[in-house]
C-alpha cells in the first residue's frame, strides 16, 4: 500500500462547532476515527441528530466511524454567573445551595452535600484549576465561605474540583443513569465513565447495561482516570473495564500537575498489558481553539503521546467549540503520521511478551496472536487478517502493536464500529458461513480490494478451526497473495 495509514486513532468531540453534516464529513476525511459525545453539555434531540448523521455518512462513504458517549459523572459545577464576574486574590466567595444567579461574591454550587463534606482549610479549584480558593467557613447546612488565593474571571457552569475533600457522590449519578440508558437506546459503541475510583464503579455500570433491553450487546466501558483513587486502583479497574482514558483535564487538578506525565506513561503501559485500549485526552491542541497554529509544545505532546503508546489521542474544545475543527484534525493526523514513520516509534512498539503463566480459556488465542505479531515483524507481512465475533482477537493483536495492518472481519455490525477505536485496526463486515479454506481466500481477496495488500505480499490469517460462531482463535497461516 502506497499511502501510509496512521495506526494511532483520533477522537473528536462534537459540539456547536461541529454539529453539521458538512463539518462532520470534513472531520472524517481529515482523519477522525471516533466521535465523542460529551453528555455534560448534550441535548438529546441534538445527539440523536448527530448520531443519525454519523451513520448516514458511514453508509454513504464506507467509513466505520464509531461513537463514544461520555457520561458527566460526579462533576461539580458552579451555576450561572453574571457576565464579567471576577475574583481578585483575597476576595471572599460564598457558595450556596440556593439556585441563584451568581456574581463575584456569591455563587450556586450544584453539589448539595458540599457544606457537610468540606472542611476549613481545604482547597476549591474552579475551571480546571484556573481559580483557586481556600475554605474559611462552613455552616454545614447550605453555605460555604472561601477566600480567593488565585484569581481570574468566574464564568457560568465551570467545573469545580475538591482535591482534598472526600466527595460522597456515586460514580453513577441520577443524570448518568438516565444518560447511560439513552446511550444504550442509541446503541453507541463505547460508554465512558468519569471519575472512576474503584472496580465497583465499572461493575455498577455493567449491571445497568445488562438490565437494558439492548443489553445483549455488551457495550464496552472506558474508565476515565481523573482521580488519585483511580490511579491507585488501576489494576482492579483494568480487570473490569474495556479501555482507559487518561483524562488529563481533571486529573491535572486532582493530583499535582507535575505527576501527570508519569501517570500517563504508567497507565498506557498497564492498559497495554491488559490488552485494553488507552486514550490520551485534553488540551492536546488547546491553542487551536482560537488560532490556526498549535504551539510547538502541543505538537510535541501529540507526538510524545503516540510514542508513549496511546491507542487514540482525543480532542475536546478544539473540535466542539473551536474555530478550526477540521484544521485541528488535519494537523493532528500529520503529527501522528510523521512520528509513527520514524525509527523512534518502531523501537517503542515491540511485541509485548506478557505473563501467560495462567492457562485460562484464552491461553491459546493469546499465544497465537503474539506469534502472529512476531512473524509479521520478521517476515515483513503487510496484513494480519482475522475474523472475530466478540472482537477479542482484535484487542489482543492491537495490544502487541504489529508492524503490519490489522484487518478484521466480523458478522457482527456493532463490533465493526466499536473496533475503530483500537490501535491499527480496520474492521469490515463479512458473513462467515463458509469453510475455513474458502473463508481465507475470500477475506484475503477483500483485503486486497480494500487496498491493504498487493499481490506477492505476505499475509497472516488467524482463525478458529473448525469454524463456527463463538469458536476460539487457534490457527495461524502465513501465505503470499
Ligand atoms: N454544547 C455546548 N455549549 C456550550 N459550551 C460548550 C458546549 N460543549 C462544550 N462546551 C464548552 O467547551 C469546553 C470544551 O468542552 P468539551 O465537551 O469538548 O470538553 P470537556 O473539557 O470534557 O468539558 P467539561 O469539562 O465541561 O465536561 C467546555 O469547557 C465547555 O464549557
Ligand atoms: C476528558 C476529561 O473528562 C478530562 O480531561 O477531565
Ligand atoms: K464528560
Ligand atoms: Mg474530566
Amino acid at each position: 500500500m502506497n499511502k501510509y495509514l496512521k495506526k494511532t486513532k483520533i477522537i473528536a468531540t462534537l459540539g456547536p462547532a461541529s454539529s453539521s453534516k458538512e463539518v462532520m464529513l470534513g472531520l472524517m476525511k481529515a482523519g477522525v476515527d471516533i466521535f465523542r459525545i460529551n453528555f455534560s453539555h448534550a441535548d438529546y434531540d441534538l445527539v440523536r441528530n448527530n448520531i443519525e448523521i454519523i451513520r448516514e455518512l458511514n453508509k454513504e462513504y464506507g467509513y466505520s466511524i464509531g461513537i463514544l458517549g461520555d457520561l458527566q459523572g460526579p462533576k461539580l459545577r458552579v451555576g450561572v454567573v453574571k457576565e464579567g464576574s471576577y475574583l481578585n486574590p483575597g476576595d471572599i466567595l460564598t457558595f450556596t445551595n440556593e439556585k441563584i444567579e451568581g456574581d463575584s461574591t456569591k455563587v450556586y454550587m450544584t453539589y448539595q452535600q458540599f457544606p457537610q463534606d468540606v472542611k476549613v482549610g481545604e482547597k476549591i479549584l474552579i475551571d480546571d484549576g484556573k481559580l483557586m480558593l481556600e475554605v474559611i467557613e462552613t455552616n454545614e447546612i447550605d453555605t460555604v465561605k472561601a477566600k480567593t488565593i488565585q484569581g481570574g474571571p468566574l464564568s457560568s457552569k465551570k467545573g469545580v474540583n475538591l482535591p482534598n475533600t472526600n466527595v460522597s457522590l456515586p460514580a453513577l449519578t441520577e443524570k448518568d443513569i438516565q444518560d447511560a440508558n439513552f446511550m444504550l437506546d442509541m446503541e453507541v459503541d463505547w460508554i465512558a465513565l468519569s471519575f472512576v475510583r474503584h472496580a465497583q464503579d465499572i461493575i455498577d455500570l455493567k449491571k445497568l447495561i445488562n438490565a437494558h433491553p439492548n443489553g445483549k450487546f455488551k457495550t464496552p466501558i472506558i474508565a476515565k482516570i481523573e482521580k488519585p483513587e483511580g490511579v491507585k486502583n488501576i489494576d482492579e479497574i483494568l480487570l473490569e473495564c474495556d479501555g482507559l482514558m487518561v483524562a488529563r483535564g481533571d486529573l491535572g487538578v486532582e493530583v499535582p500537575m507535575e505527576e501527570v506525565p508519569a501517570i500517563q506513561k504508567t497507565l498506557v503501559e498497564k492498559a497495554r498489558f491488559y490488552s485494553k485500549p488507552v486514550i490520551i485526552a485534553t488540551q492536546m491542541m488547546e491553542t487551536m481553539i482560537n488560532s490556526l497554529t498549535p504551539t510547538r509544545a502541543e505538537v510535541n505532546d501529540v507526538a510524545n503521546s503516540v510514542l508513549d503508546g496511546a491507542d487514540a489521542v482525543m480532542l475536546s474544545g478544539e473540535t466542539s467549540v473551536g474555530r478550526y475543527p477540521i484544521q485541528v484534525v488535519e494537523n493532528m493526523t500529520k503529527i501522528v503520521k510523521n512520528i509513527e514513520t520514524t525509527h523512534f516509534y518502531q523501537h517503542k512498539n515491540e511485541p509485548m511478551e506478557k505473563d501467560y503463566n495462567c492457562i485460562d480459556e484464552r491461553f491459546i488465542t493469546n499465544r497465537v496472536c503474539l506469534a502472529a505479531v512476531r512473524i509479521a515483524k520478521t517476515t515483513n507481512v503487510s496484513a494480519i487478517v482475522t475474523l472475530t465475533h466478540s472482537g477479542y482477537t482484535a484487542f489482543q493483536l492491537a495490544a502487541h502493536r504489529p508492524n503490519s495492518q490489522i484487518i478484521v472481519y466480523s458478522g457482527n455490525r456493532r463490533v465493526i464500529t466499536m473496533l475503530n477505536l483500537l490501535w491499527g485496526v480496520h474492521a469490515y463486515y463479512y458473513d462467515m458461513k463458509k469453510s475455513t479454506d474458502e473463508t481465507i481466500i475470500q477475506v484475503n481477496m477483500l483485503t486486497h480490494n480494500h487496498g491493504y495488500i498487493e499481490s506477492g505480499d505476505f499475509v497472516i490469517n488467524i482463525n478458529a478451526t473448525p469454524s463456527y460462531e463463538g469458536g476460539k482463535t487457534n490457527t495461524l497461516r502465513l501465505t503470499t497473495v
